[in-house]
């Protein structure tokens, strides 16, 4: 499982900030639940060699009478769940006594923990640190979130800190050739139901309170001579009630289970509305390049004109994955399951799928012959070469010039190209631009096609021979 880092410190000292930077998020995935007053902020950090998850708490005042007693609580859970605590403060506050408060707080955890200095910009590092050095910590590192100075320092205090990569059950299912599928959705949108159903046999206990299934479990499954395994996780809550401690917890385990899979079902209650959360968990799938399938639940409660409803919500709010295959099922009745696992099967297909250089190149000359980016200072960007760049999800590098003013619509464009030319269903497709990199780079003489043919040629050897 994806280890998980926590970001604390008071309000306003740069979490948010230091969050984005680690993230490298523009909008940050949040997880809005109705009755809390703070959000809390969950990304994906991909900088060391090793990802983690991360967690922006949304801040401990270290007063306790003064602040939300809910959101000290959230901000415990999320302490409990990490392995690594940043302990952010400001350096241009100085030391406060909030700040004594929360660390104690920290040490209690017993976890090991990095003091981050933030906001040192500007400042002498020394005196800045020298303050803080009433901490008596270890690590202690001067940081500005704002100017992403520092932070490759806070990456490697924080690198060896996190538990060795013990994703076993990753591991075995890669070995074995199944498919790592995570089925996500909040709570009671019927998760336990289709795994037991798939599994025929009461595995898993099903109940109509929300938050019965606590942690991600993970099951082997073999149907129609295909195998799975089978990630089950909590889903996100949505009752504001005391339970509502344990719906913060759950987003980790939702995180890291889609993480450790190749393929997301994300399951849909047909019978409710389409939530912010439900689009939040599909966004984070993307960005983590896992391919998705949308399975509809309890289709079987609906008459037709409910089901016309949802499907025309559906399309209206799920434009920005309408390559993700919808699926109708009932997990009660197992309506719909040999669909789904077919659905299942394709976008892990498509997701895996080796591309050809030659080819891959051969479709971008195409594309780009169909249609043109637009001339940046009258010059038009040049396409021209195209190769893989990995798998889950298929990544097609393309080096060209002026490839840096592409607008995101022309990436766009390519991407539906080269989904249409491959038949990539089911699975998000990563375009990476290179500059410079081409074997003409620096080359002033015009190639004849032949010779064109000949580089080219050249070129996919030398990429096969390097991979
Ligand atoms: N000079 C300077 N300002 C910074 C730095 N990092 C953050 N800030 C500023 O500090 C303010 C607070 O930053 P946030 O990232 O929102 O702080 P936070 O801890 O997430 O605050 P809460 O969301 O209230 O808990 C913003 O105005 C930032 O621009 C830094 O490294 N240097
Ligand atoms: N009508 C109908 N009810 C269903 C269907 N699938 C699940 N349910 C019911 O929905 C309720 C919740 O199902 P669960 O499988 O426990 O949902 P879950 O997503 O695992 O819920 P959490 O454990 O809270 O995360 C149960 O009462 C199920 O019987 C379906 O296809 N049709």
């Amino acid at each position: 499982m994806l280890p998980v880092v926590a970001l604390v410190g008071r309000p306003n000292v740069g979490k948010s900030t230091l969050f984005n930077v680690l993230t490298r998020s523009r909008d940050a995935l949040v997880a809005d639940m109705p009755g809390v007053t703070r959000d809390r902020h969950y990304g994906a950090c991909h900088l060391g060699e090793r990802p983690f998850l991360v967690v922006d708490t949304g801040g401990l005042s270290g007063v306790e009478e003064t602040m939300d007693v809910l959101t000290a609580r959230q901000v415990r859970l999320a302490i409990d769940e990490a392995q690594v605590l940043v302990f952010v403060v400001d350096a241009r506050d100085g030391l406060l006594p909030q700040d004594h408060a929360i660390l104690a707080e920290l040490r209690r955890s017993g976890k090991p923990i990095i003091a981050a200095i933030n906001k040192t910009d500007g400042l002498d590092e020394q005196a800045a640190l020298a303050e803080f050095a009433a901490f008596g910590m270890a690590s202690t590192l001067p940081i500005s979130a704002a100017h992403g100075r520092g932070t490759d320092e806070l990456l490697r205090a924080v690198l060896p800190l996190l538990p060795p990569d013990e994703d076993v059950a990753g591991e075995v299912a890669t070995e074995d050739g199944s498919i790592r599928v995570a089925i996500v959705g909040r709570p009671n949108a019927g998760k336990s139901t289709l795994i037991n159903r798939l599994l025929g046999e009461e595995r898993l206990i099903v109940s109509d309170v929300a938050g019965t299934t606590r942690d991600p479990i993970r099951v082997a499954l073999e149907r129609d001579g295909k195998r799975y395994t089978l990630i089950d996780t909590a889903g996100i809550r949505r009752k504001a009630r005391v339970e509502e401690a344990v719906e913060k917890f759950s987003v980790i385990k939702t995180l890291q289970s889609i993480a450790a899979a190749q393929v997301v079902v994300m399951m849909i209650d047909a019978r409710e509305n389409l939530a912010d959360q439900d689009l939040t968990l599909i966004g984070y799938a993307i960005d983590e390049g896992r391919a998705l399938v949308i399975a509809l639940n309890k289709w079987d409660g609906l008459d037709a004109y409910q089901r016309e409803e949802c499907l025309r919500a559906l399309d209206r709010r799920l434009v920005f994955v309408d390559w993700a295959r919808r699926v109708h099922i009932s997990a009660l009745h197992g309506s719909g399951l040999r669909e789904l696992m077919r659905a299942v099967v394709r976008a892990h297909a498509s997701a895996t799928k080796e591309l050809a250089s030659s080819d891959l190149t051969r479709t971008l000359e195409k594309a780009y012959e169909s249609y043109q980016p637009p001339l940046v200072n009258g010059h038009a960007p040049k396409l021209r070469f195209a190769h893989p760049g990995g798998t889950n999800p298929p990544t097609i590098v393309i080096h060209g010039t002026r490839t840096k003013h592409i607008a995101p619509a022309y990436q766009r464009y390519l991407e539906n190209f080269f989904r249409k030319r491959y038949k990539l269903e089911g699975t998000p497709i990563r375009i990476a631009f290179r500059e410079g990199e081409n074997p003409y780079a620096g080359r002033k003489k015009v190639l004849t096609k032949e010779q064109q043919h000949k580089a080219r040629r050249r070129l996919s050897e030398l990429i096969k021979r390097t991979r």
